[in-house]
């Protein structure tokens, strides 16, 4: 080999060790994590593991779920270890959108907000609720879209140190304040908001009557409600096996205690005393598939994949953080199923008013 070829082999080396340095260390999205800075949120580094083996024991024993006061335990523990993942892998908003033709993933992701506060039709200087409020990505477009002032509520601890890091790095934190919180049993007075929106949240109450009579207290009078659920579609049939598999694989992953049918969530609605002004799945066509960014990501799944093996093994990553990204993992691919089967979606809308009073 000539001293040229050894030159050029040197720099093509260099240059591809540089690429995969910058697809393993840099992010997928613009977000405020790097694949070197995944904690388990509020838990001990060393408590991971065992965290997590609690997390799926929660599914051995699926009654316990059920019994609604050991919901939030599970649901908390849960974002404890995945939000760093989902912030570093999918950005600050924890939800789906439909696909919009030229449109990047941030931008649907945008839109689908805006849309919520457009349609609870709330004025600047607005107080509005965001029940079960992640790290604060749909909090922050909505403030600044619509100059409201929302108040996020999340059981998890951990999201909200990061939500107010967020808010404040963006500027947002005089119109954004985050609560950490039950929403089953929220610490604010009743009638006090002009809105409220929650985002593929109230899918992880075990029982949607308790916060929806809840968010329905909060709500001033003559006020809006907006939520987009997490439900099984007319074409989910329980006798199919297959369908029960992915619907179950989906509960698992994603910290359900039961996915409920599309058919619950207005009658739900008209119990507690709204009055339903607007039903819609917003996954159903002429809409864009949801799924397709999640079936789009899997080589950087992998790429990730290896990275956080390797950020473990090297005692960066909590151990354990191997077993969550794997459950990810094969989460995205249940979710994806459901979505192309059209026996699910994440975002069947619905609009409801508290009445005036008299
Ligand atoms: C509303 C909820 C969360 C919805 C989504 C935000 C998340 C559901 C599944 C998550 C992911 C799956 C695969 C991960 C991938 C293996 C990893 O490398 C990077 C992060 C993922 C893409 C991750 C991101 C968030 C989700 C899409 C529920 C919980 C009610
Ligand atoms: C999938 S995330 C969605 C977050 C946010 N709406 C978004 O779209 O980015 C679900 C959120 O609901 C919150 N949550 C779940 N159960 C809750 C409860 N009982 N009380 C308060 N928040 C809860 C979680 O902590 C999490 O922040």
């Amino acid at each position: 080999m000539d001293s040229l070829t050894l030159i050029c082999t040197a720099a093509l080396l260099a240059a591809g060790g540089l690429y995969w340095f910058v697809c393993f260390f840099g992010s997928a999205e613009v977000k405020g994590k790097r694949a070197v800075q995944l904690t388990g949120g509020s838990i001990d580094k060393e408590n991971v593991q065992d965290n997590y083996k609690q997390y799926w024991s929660f599914f051995r024993r699926p009654k316990e779920i059920e019994t609604a006061d050991k919901v939030p335990v599970f649901v908390d523990t849960f974002y404890n270890l995945v939000t760093d993942i989902y912030e570093w892998g999918w950005g600050q908003s924890f939800h789906f959108s439909p696909s919009l033709p030229g449109k990047s993933h941030r931008e649907a992701t945008r839109i689908h907000e805006e849309m919520a506060v457009d349609l609870l039709g709330v004025k600047p200087g607005a107080r509005i609720l965001d029940a079960g409020c992640g790290v604060g990505g749909p909090m922050r477009a909505i403030a600044a879209h619509s100059k409201a002032n929302v108040v996020g509520i999340t059981i998890n601890e951990y999201q909200v140190k990061r939500a107010r890091m967020h808010n404040k790095k963006a500027g947002l934190d005089s119109l954004c304040e985050v609560v950490c919180g039950n929403f089953l049993q929220m610490p604010f007075a009743d009638n006090s908001f002009d809105g409220v929106y929650s985002i593929e949240a109230t899918c992880h109450a075990p029982n949607l009557e308790e916060v929806y009579r809840e968010i329905y207290r909060v709500l001033k009078p003559g006020s809006l409600y907006i939520s987009y659920e997490w439900v099984t579609t007319e074409l989910y049939k329980a006798e199919d096996l297959e369908h029960v598999e992915i619907i179950h694989g989906i509960e698992r992953g994603d910290a359900l205690p039961g996915l409920r049918t599309y058919k619950d969530i207005a009658q739900v609605a008209k119990k507690v005393g709204f009055e339903v002004v607007k039903e819609k799945d917003l996954a159903k066509p002429p809409s864009h598939p949801w799924w397709t960014r999640l079936k789009m990501g899997r080589i950087a799944y992998w790429r990730n994949h290896i990275l956080v093996t390797i950020l473990a093994f090297l005692g960066i990553a909590p151990k354990g953080t191997v077993d969550v990204h794997e459950m990810l993992f094969v989460t995205a691919d249940y979710l994806a199923q459901g979505g192309e089967k059209g026996i699910f979606s994440p975002m069947h809308m619905i609009l409801c008013r508290k009445p005036a009073a008299e």
